[in-house]
């Protein structure tokens, strides 16, 4: 509960509610003594008419202002509920985008959208309901039996020790809970998970024939939510019940010691009815955050993944600029593990400012590998990123990336327009430069060609072209961006011999005056790099030779 109570926002909530908890506790005695003093006067003939008259307008008063308390309360909860779930959902966001591709790719991306978008959700129910709900049973209670103790010393006894039984029920009720809420939590990531995996997968699930066997393993996942669900509400079904049961019981408890009190004429007949008017009263806070525990519940399991991801440490965040002038990238016997797996080896490497490098291996040698560390994606388990002398991960990663262009072996288009896509590169190009853009990575042609020209919807991963048009696409990007430093992975191993040919015309043009990585499988590729580097197993091999 505590890391949720570290929130933005939610301490200064419990704050306000604490203090228009104190204002409702005084405006609750107001209201049922002036109840009791009325029904007394009219009743036992008491009071004189006019006395009266001031009682039922006074009352009607309170009353008011109230009511109007609760809608405070309500309006200051939400708006504070709304606000947590915007701060947290941008803090996930934000956090996940320095955390890097790499991060994400090892989680399943159904798991992640469920934590960002039901997660956060999550949360209002408890900071909405549970915080002001635990507030006010903090602090309405104890008063008001205080107040009855002093009103009739024995029911003033009896809500003080049925009480707090009700809260340890209560608590006892949550901890069996906790374990469910969490159960759902897990089970219902899970589902989100699969669901977006075969949707991702469903071309290759549908030709090998495993489509209905799927589909059988997420009813299954959809069952197994129903069951926790149940058990989740049972467990509140039956919080309510303590809940009731109590309350019930102890009112009752204070009606008959004060109905026989009464009786007996021990007790005057005012006092008797205030103390019979403020034990519901007593009781109700709590049976209110009875109904809004769980809430807390569901709260508090996403609220554990959530912190989980905001603890993971983000690589390279270093605040340093971006060296002026030309650059100079070294690698010194960077070493790069993936957990157990060492990806890399010692690897020295040097990339003079407007140097070609071509860096060739076999498929797991550990090429991408040396891209993402210099994209910052990943940080070296030893050795050193250097540009003119300064640590990668000293320097500001977002600055860093400004003067890089990508263009990766599988490029990602986003849904949306061809001229969108290539904006992406630089989202203030005018249209004209983004045409020039395309002509210079040869893919004005095809895109002439389709029906709404530029404004032709890719649809998602640009799914409505071809693979050798989505990487003329990213190549465009590229030019787009204007870059220093540019990095190509795999860039012509999509296309057809006459493509390749063209394309890699593009790439000449493009790594003009550049520093330029070249990552390929072959080394057939080595014609206009001036080093070519082979990768072995993650190690350097000797150098394959040097082209001027
Ligand atoms: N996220 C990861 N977690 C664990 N291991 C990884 C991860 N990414 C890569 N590896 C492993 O690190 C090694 C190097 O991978 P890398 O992607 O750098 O190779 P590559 O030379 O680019 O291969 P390819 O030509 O097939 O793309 C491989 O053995 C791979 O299995």
């Amino acid at each position: 509960m505590r890391p949720l109570m570290r929130l933005p926002g939610v301490r200064p909530l419990a704050l306000a509610c604490a203090g228009l908890a104190l204002v409702t506790c005084g405006l609750v005695l107001a209201q049922w003594s002036l109840v009791a003093r009325i029904v007394n006067g009219i009743f036992l003939g008491r009071q004189a008419p006019a006395v009266l008259t001031s009682a039922f307008v006074a009352l009607a008063l309170v009353w008011l202002v109230r009511s109007a308390l609760v809608g405070v309360r309500d309006v200051i909860a939400a708006r504070a509920a709304a606000h947590v779930k915007r701060e947290v959902r941008g803090r996930l966001l934000a956090h996940l985008l320095s955390l890097g591709p790499l991060y994400a790719a090892g989680q399943r991306a159904g798991e992640l959208t469920e934590l960002v978008v039901e997660g956060a959700e999550r949360l209002e129910g408890f900071v909405g309901r549970f915080v002001p709900g635990s507030v006010f049973a903090a602090v309405l209670p104890p008063l008001l039996a205080l107040t009855v103790l002093f009103l009739d010393p024995l029911s003033g006894l009896i809500l003080l020790f049925t009480g707090p039984v009700i809260v340890v029920l209560l608590w006892l009720v949550g901890t069996m809970a906790d374990q469910a809420a969490k159960a759902q939590w897990l089970t219902l990531g899970r589902l989100s998970a699969s669901f977006v995996d075969t949707l991702r997968g469903l071309p290759t699930l549908v030709v090998f024939g495993r489509d209905r066997e799927r589909l059988a393993a997420l009813r299954g996942a959809d069952e197994a939510y129903r069951r926790v669900t149940l058990g989740v509400l049972r467990t509140a079904f039956l919080s309510g019940f303590v809940l009731e049961f109590g309350a019930t019981l102890s009112t009752a408890l204070v009606a008959v010691t004060v109905g026989v009190r009464l009786f007996e004429g021990a007790l005057p007949f005012e006092r008797a009815f205030l103390v019979l008017l403020l034990a519901p009263e007593f009781f109700a806070p709590l049976r209110a955050l009875g109904a809004d525990h769980h809430a807390s519940l569901e709260a508090r399991a996403a609220g554990e993944r959530m912190f989980a991801v905001l603890n993971e440490e983000a690589p390279g965040q270093g605040g340093l600029p971006v060296p002026e002038g030309p650059l100079r990238i070294e690698f010194r016997d960077v070493t790069l593990q993936y957990g157990e797996r060492t990806a890399l080896r010692d690897v020295s490497l040097t990339l003079p400012p407007g140097s070609r490098l071509l860096l060739v291996g076999e498929s797991g040698a550990g090429k991408t590998s040396v891209a993402r560390l210099l994209l910052g994606f990943a940080v070296p388990t030893s050795g050193e990123v250097r540009v003119n002398g300064v640590s990668l991960a000293d320097l500001d990663p977002a600055a860093w990336r400004e003067r890089i262009a990508y263009v990766p072996e599988r490029p990602y288009l986003f849904p949306g327009t061809v001229r969108e896509n290539i904006r992406l590169g630089r989202p203030d190009a005018t249209d004209d430069e983004v045409v020039e853009a395309a002509r210079a990575a040869d893919a004005h042609t095809f895109i002439s060609g389709l029906a709404h020209r530029y404004d032709t919807e890719v649809g998602a991963e640009g799914a409505r072209l071809s693979g050798g048009e989505r990487l003329r696409l990213a190549l465009a990007r590229a030019f787009l961006r204007d870059a220093e430093v540019l990095i190509l992975d795999e860039p012509t191993s999509q296309l057809d011999a006459g493509s390749e040919e063209q394309v890699r015309a593009a790439l000449e043009r493009l790594g003009q005056g550049r520093t330029v990585l070249t990552i390929s499988h072959r080394a057939a590729l080595h014609r206009g790099h001036d080093q070519v580097i082979e990768l072995e197993g993650g190690r350097v091999r000797e150098p394959v030779g040097e082209w001027a």
